[in-house]
């Protein structure tokens, strides 16, 4: 069935462009409104399916204001524009929108996210949220390649990644720290069709300045003072697969122009490289910080923003993921019990309780530490009380009441590992086997927190 569009744009260039690519991807357009008095106009005569909306037009009215009356009459609709400050964002958002585009966009953005917005609609989303409702029986599997959760929230997140993750479209995953989006990106990663292909990751909190541009586009061999190789740089190594930018919001601003230009052209050039190389990357994005207002403040590149954030991916904090923290802590703890050869604990009622009434800063990823560190501490088959900030416990070393920061309690929790391995740290038995981690990133973060080893061995 060909979906009838109504376009709403008082720039005549602009309209007649979408026009076409519309038509060309098999859409009705059946109109083009330059005010939201014709715009109106149009829908009375025509009952569109969509619409897309400008938000500067003709007239006094805005797009803003002709959302509010499209969302009254449940006709889904997308914003298209070149106004993208904060306050006008706030607005648009309020409205409901199936999707934001910020001009100049590519032909495949409008398609992408149409279809997108398309399929949501179609499937309802109050009518799959009903679904959802209707499904709440527990269900203990609640297991999505790894992606532990049966919370409202997270099957949001579910529902939109199983949409995008087959496409080639940018995704930009927002949540603060510990809420899986690295994870969130190997799943998209690893339902795409680029999943033959490598995910490269590159974490933008790490990169040293004067190197990012050597990382991320590689060099030739004499290109700097110690380039006595050649070196390929992420995109290029990420070529048929997937290149995940964790904490994009780091990236130094002179870097995004960069940055974008590889993303937008496709190609990049080695440092000291004569030519241009073609890259077939897709680009995941993750950030805690608020990128609009990163944007606002001249910290972030508007124009990357828009380019990375073709479909913006929000994970839920765990606090606000009911139900989740039982399944996640009945997780980690078996987990935690097989990795380190011990039987099975279960939780106590009270003892997951706290749990639960917890606000968990560092989301799962404190989590995931306080269940290990107590599966790894405790000597009885069920676990009676977990070592949380703020609450007074009987585990050694943590009675201080307290709250500690993220850094003291993955200090305190490093250092019980290795006092339980005898400062082993590599192969097998070690602390980087039991805490999951790379040797390499465990000696890392052993130097950042200022561990010491040695005191560990006898
Ligand atoms: N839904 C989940 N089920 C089970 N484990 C999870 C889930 N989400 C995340 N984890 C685990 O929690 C930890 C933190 O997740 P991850 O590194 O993906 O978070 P993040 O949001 O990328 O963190 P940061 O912003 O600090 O980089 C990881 O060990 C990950 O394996």
């Amino acid at each position: 069935m060909n979906r009838k569009i109504l376009i709403v744009e008082d720039e005549f260039i602009e309209a007649n462009n979408l026009e076409r690519i519309l038509e060309k991807a098999g859409y009705a357009v059946t109109g083009i409104a330059r005010s939201v008095v014709a715009a109106r106009q149009e829908m009375e005569k025509e009952q569109p399916d969509f619409v897309l909306i400008d938000i500067f037009l003709n007239g006094p009215q805005t797009g803003i204001d002709l959302a509010w009356e499209l969302k009254k009459r449940n006709i889904p609709f997308l914003y298209l524009s070149a106004n993208s400050n904060q306050d006008t964002l706030e607005a648009a958002k309020k409205t409901g929108p199936y999707g934001f585009l910020v001009k100049p966009y590519r032909e495949k953005d409008v398609l992408v996210m149409l279809e997108i917005a398309v399929y949501q609609h179609t499937n309802g989303r109050e009518a799959l949220l009903k679904k959802q409702r209707m499904q709440s029986k527990p269900q203990m599997e609640g297991d999505f390649h790894g992606i532990f959760g049966n919370s409202h929230a997270l099957k949001q997140v579910i529902e939109q990644l199983e949409i995008v993750a087959p496409t080639d479209t940018s995704v930009l995953i927002l949540g603060e720290s510990g809420t899986g989006k690295e994870r969130v990106a190997e799943v998209i990663h690893q339902l795409s069709n680029r999943n033959r292909g490598s995910l490269v990751k590159v974490d933008c909190t790490t990169l040293p300045p004067t190197l990012i541009e050597s990382i991320l586009f590689g060099h030739e061999k004499g290109a700097f003072t110690g380039a006595t190789e050649r070196r390929t740089g992420k995109f290029e190594q990420a070529n048929g697969g997937t290149l995940f930018l964790d904490e994009i919001g780091e990236m130094p601003v002179d870097m995004q122009s960069k940055l974008l230009r590889a993303i937008q052209q496709k190609e990049i050039e080695r440092l000291g490289g004569a030519s241009a190389i073609k890259v077939d990357v897709r680009v995941i994005a993750a950030t805690n910080r608020n990128l609009e207002l990163e944007v606002s403040e001249k910290r972030f590149r508007m124009d990357l923003y828009y380019r990375l954030n073709v479909f913006p991916l929000p994970m839920p904090p765990l606090r606000q993921r009911e139900g989740d923290i039982n399944l996640l802590a009945i997780h980690f703890a078996e987990t935690f019990c097989r990795r380190l050869g011990k039987p099975v604990k279960t939780i106590s009622a009270a003892a997951m309780q706290s749990l639960i009434s917890y606000s968990w800063p560092g989301n799962i990823r404190e989590l995931e530490h306080v269940i290990e560190r107590t599966v790894l501490l405790s000597r009885e088959d069920i676990i009676t009380e977990f070592p949380l900030p703020g609450q007074a416990t009987s585990t050694a070393s943590t009675s201080s009441s307290t709250l500690k920061t993220m850094a003291e309690n993955e200090r305190e929790h490093i250092t019980s590992v290795l006092k339980n391995c005898n400062g082993k740290v590599s192969g097998p038995g070690g602390a980087a086997e039991i805490l999951g981690l790379p040797v390499s990133t465990l000696n890392a973060r052993m130097k950042k927190l200022g561990i010491r080893n040695g005191k560990f061995f006898h």
